[in-house]
């Protein structure tokens, strides 16, 4: 792989980060070839982000050097990556809401293109740009009113317009749909044949090796093994990843489901401006059986989670749950239901699941803090608080296990983690439980299914969101699919399968016997 007389379009030489006792990243070497789709991959915590970080500028290395076409670089801000041809697509988008794209994508670029080109060469060059990459794009649309996939694009636009040769992308695929995702793809591989070299950090291993040329594994803050994407596969790569055997299936009995424990009748949502969101919706969840939600995010399933869940009032219908009504005239708060028996992992684990300024051992019982386990008469009783996180964070395998250390400064999947075991562990009669392996690495998936399996098994009933398919298909004993904020279709897991889900959550299934789209 190695070719001595190219030079890489980047080269990494023994980069080393520590934060405290951490050592995030150690003696990090990688070379990147020119107009090439490389992969990062490595387990939660492994230190793919912070060597991300070092490279845009937002982390200077403690040792060690960047080259950027053979010549050495030195990368203090993201301003100086930027000059140095490196551009970054960031998993939590960085865009002006309500400015359009084209003032999105001149806001802060070098030099103050504004007044330098003046609007119409911006708007005229960024058309250009558009069209060269085939991003596709109104370059005068208000940015908030653009799908997700659409932002994406934006900030890919933003970063060819300052230069960028080099394109980051940081789980980049995490909130898109599977049509959008595949588009990503499409777009990625334009910009590799006009040149552009591109690193992706992804947990997926299908995207890793459907779309890359090499792809660089990362343990525990080192670099342990490169390989050419078309010589390796996708069990080798998760053994290189966690450093033993993964399973790729989930290890399942059939169920035995129950009595109803929860019943939706009729419930429907309306949202601040009035649209219908949640339309209709009749459910029965029983003990002991996992109830899969599937379809493509954005057709109500997160507002008929907050509607469970007490979030949000519903504005029809009525919830039937541990001997209770609850209703839009007799509703029940969030607190109100999880005493009940009723816990929730959040889809959105930052803006619901997790304080990130709060210390781990605070996180770990969000929601459970006025229970006098944790709450005595005058102070909280921070020993039980901490004793049970070290407890949880050693079951779960929370990297670093420490639960001093701010919510924030764990990676993405260990926060995860910290949300998926303090609901678990409660042993809820009910657990809803949304998107549970977003930005989890393999080897925690399979700890994670395996825990949720093991909740039904103990006779509790589990509702699950999920846009990942595969994840839907692997843990549901019963399906149904949501489209356009109604349930269109409802089937038994063994009958699934990837084609007749994708039509119906289309809404495009017909069940006549050819099974061709309606
Ligand atoms: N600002 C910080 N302060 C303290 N520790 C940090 C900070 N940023 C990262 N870390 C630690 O550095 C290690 C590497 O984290 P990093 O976010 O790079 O992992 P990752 O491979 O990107 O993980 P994930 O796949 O979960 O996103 C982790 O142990 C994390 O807790």
């Amino acid at each position: 792989m190695i070719n001595t007389t190219i030079p890489y379009a980047i080269e990494l030489r023994d980069i080393s980060k520590r934060f405290g006792a951490v050592q995030a990243n150690k003696d990090i070497c990688l070379q990147v070839p020119k107009g090439s789709i490389h992969g990062i991959i490595g387990e939660n915590g492994a230190g793919k982000s912070t060597l991300m970080s070092i490279i845009y500028g937002f982390y200077e290395a403690d040792t060690g050097h960047i080259e950027v076409d053979g010549e050495i670089v030195n990368i203090r801000t993201s301003q100086d990556a930027i000059k140095a041809g490196i551009g970054m697509v960031h998993q939590h988008f960085m865009l002006v809401e309500n400015f359009t794209v084209l003032e999105n994508v001149m806001l802060g670029a070098e030099g103050g293109a504004l007044l330098r080109k003046g609007v119409s060469k911006a708007r005229t060059e960024l058309k250009r740009l558009a069209s060269q990459y085939s991003l596709d794009i109104d370059v005068d649309a208000i940015v908030e009113e653009l799908p997700v996939g659409l932002q994406q694009r934006v900030e890919i636009l933003k970063a060819l317009y300052r230069g960028a040769r080099i394109l980051i992308l940081d789980e980049p695929t995490g909130v898109l749909t599977p049509q959008e995702a595949d588009h990503l793809f499409r777009i990625l591989h334009s910009l590799k044949e006009k040149g552009v070299t591109v690193l992706l950090i992804t947990h997926k291993l299908r995207e890793i090796l459907a779309s890359t040329d090499n792809v660089s594994v990362m343990r525990q803050g080192e670099m342990v093994a490169h390989r050419e994407t078309s010589k390796t596969n996708k069990e080798e790569l998760a053994e290189l990843m966690v450093g033993k055997k993964v399973r790729l299936t989930v290890n399942k009995e059939e169920a035995e489901p129950g009595k109803v424990v929860l019943s939706a009748k009729h419930l429907s949502q309306f949202d601040s401006q009035g649209v219908k969101r949640l339309k209709d919706v009749s459910l029965e969840l029983r003990a002991g059986e996992i109830l899969g939600i599937a379809g493509v995010s954005g057709n109500g399933q997160s507002e008929l989670l907050n509607v469970l869940s007490g979030i949000t009032v519903m504005s029809e219908g009525e919830i039937h749950f541990a001997g209770d009504v609850i209703s839009a005239t007799v509703p029940k708060t969030a607190a109100q239901v999880r005493d009940m028996g009723m816990a929730h992992v959040p889809e959105d684990r930052h803006k619901m699941g997790l304080v990130t300024g709060f210390e781990a051992y605070e996180s770990a019982v969000l929601g459970y803090h006025n229970s006098p386990v944790y709450n005595g008469k005058f102070l909280m009783n921070r020993k039980v608080m901490l004793d049970e996180c070290s407890t949880r964070m050693a079951a779960w395998d929370v990297r670093p296990p420490n639960p001093y250390l701010k919510t924030a400064n764990f990676s993405g999947g260990n926060q995860q983690k910290i949300v998926i075991a303090r609901e678990v562990e409660q042993n809820p009669d009910v657990l809803l439980i949304g998107q549970p392996t977003r930005g989890v690495d393999i080897g925690a998936i399979e700890n994670i299914h395996e825990q949720i399996v093991s909740l039904r098994d103990a006779g509790k009933a589990i509702l699950l969101v999920s846009v990942e398919l595969d994840e839907i298909m692997a843990l549901s004993d019963r399906i149904l699919v949501m489209f356009d904020g109604a349930v269109v279709g409802e089937l038994d897991a063994k009958d699934a399968n990837e084609r007749v889900l994708g039509l119906m959550m289309a809404n495009s299934y017909s069940d006549d016997p050819r099974g061709e789209p309606a």
